[in-house]
């Protein structure tokens, strides 16, 4: 008999692990979805063999449980799997951008043969739903696992060998330090992305221009800002402190370069984009050539082999040419995974429509 997986929340995290799950078990996929429309969508889309409503009677025979609703909800349900009656030895894990209190509402599992591992893939997108969902959506990210002192190292393997289909790279921390780091490189710049929009919303107001000529800049460093609001409100609400320290830290940030734009202070000016251009230069996805470049085009691809001839020999068949070609091996902050450059925007545009054609997903980075 197939073993049971139970993934409560069929958004684009839900229903990406479950079709990565899928690629490596012959499990059978028990859904819980509170939105009617998104259950009936992952069942017919395969992405999971049945589908409930009602959280007791998809968790009861589950041998692994994977909450993949939004951070407040998770802590709640984690909370309420207290009363249900669940299988000796299953394993609880979420997916949720905060730690800390999920953890918190996972103690007193263990006494009754059950193991709670908090984790967190370091991938994703400003999409929601289950119709975003991939099966290769974390594949070469980071994926964090929080486990308590005592959970077994056995526990953790299996959680692990679970996930195997994900093609992630997992790391261990506690959910103290998940969230002071994840709250620096992930949250705080989805509030500043929402801040910039704001910037830009209320100038419309009396410059209708403003919108037209929010260009490149803008758009790469506010394309965050789409990502669903109940997620985010969630998550800003969960990290508190680490946000509000972070908050405290921009304004000082932000009062220095006050400063120096109003003394007309050339250096200290100079020394301020100079610094970030240093440390920005050096992250490890800008060694692999993730900053894009003019005519570029990004092609969401699953990393298995022959991907890229079929997407070269279908820009062939059209007499599209290329000038480069690149690699992108992690997800980190672009949504593709295959970079095109392209001679003129009219080639990439022909190129953008010849692999649409053919399903594949494209990205311009604007
Ligand atoms: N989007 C990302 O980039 C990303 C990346 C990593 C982790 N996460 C985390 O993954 C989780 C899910 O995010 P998502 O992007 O898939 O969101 P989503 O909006 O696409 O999906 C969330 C789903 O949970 C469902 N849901 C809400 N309450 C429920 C309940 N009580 N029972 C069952 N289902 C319920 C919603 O109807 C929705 O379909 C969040 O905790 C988020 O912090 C998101
Ligand atoms: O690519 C995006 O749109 C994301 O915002 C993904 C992102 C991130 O901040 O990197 C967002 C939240 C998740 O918890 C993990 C990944």
């Amino acid at each position: 008999m197939s073993r049971k997986v139970c993934v409560v929340g069929l958004g684009l995290i839900g229903g990406s692990i479950a079709l990565a799950i899928q690629r490596e078990h012959d499990a059978f996929i028990i859904g819980v979805e509170v939105d009617e429309n998104q259950l009936k969508l992952a069942e017919s889309l395969k992405i999971i063999d049945q589908g409930t409503r009602s959280l007791a009677e998809g968790v009861c025979e589950a041998d692994l449980i994977i909450f993949a609703t939004p951070v407040t909800k998770t802590e709640e349900l984690v909370e309420s799997l207290k009363d249900e009656k669940l299988k000796p030895g299953v394993i609880i894990t979420d997916v949720g951008s905060t730690k800390k209190k999920i953890f918190e509402k996972s103690q007193g599992f263990q006494k009754h043969d059950i193991t709670f591992i908090g984790g967190h893939p370091m991938a994703g997108s400003h999409k929601t739903g289950v119709q975003a969902a991939k099966a290769h959506l974390f594949e070469n990210a980071y994926y964090i696992l929080t486990p308590a002192k005592d959970t077994p190292l056995k526990k953790v393997i299996q959680l692990q060998n679970w996930l195997k289909g994900t093609k992630a790279k997992f790391i261990e921390m506690t959910p103290d330090q998940h969230d002071k780091l994840v709250g620096v490189v992930s949250h705080f710049p989805h509030i500043v992305a929402a801040g910039l929009v704001h910037q830009v919303a209320s100038m419309k107001e009396e410059e209708d221009m403003v919108e037209t000529l929010a260009a490149g800049g803008f758009r790469d460093i506010t394309r965050i800002a789409s990502a669903s609001p109940v997620m985010w409100r969630d998550i800003l609400l969960h990290n508190k402190e680490p946000l509000l320290d972070l908050l405290e830290k921009w304004q000082v940030e932000m009062d220095k370069i006050h400063t120096f734009i109003k003394q007309g202070d050339k250096e200290e000016i100079y020394r301020f984009f100079e610094r970030a251009k240093l440390f920005r230069d050096g992250l490890p996805s800008r060694k692999k050539g993730a900053i894009p470049s003019f005519y570029d085009l990004y092609v969401d691809v699953p990393d298995h082999p022959g991907v890229i001839s079929d997407v070269t020999g279908l820009l062939a068949t059209e007499g599209i040419s290329i000038t480069n070609i690149r690699i992108i091996e992690t997800r980190e902050d672009i949504m593709g995974v295959l970079r095109l450059t392209f001679r003129s925007d009219e080639d990439r545009e022909r190129g953008k429509k010849c692999l649409q054609r053919e399903l594949y997903e494209t990205y311009v980075m604007e």
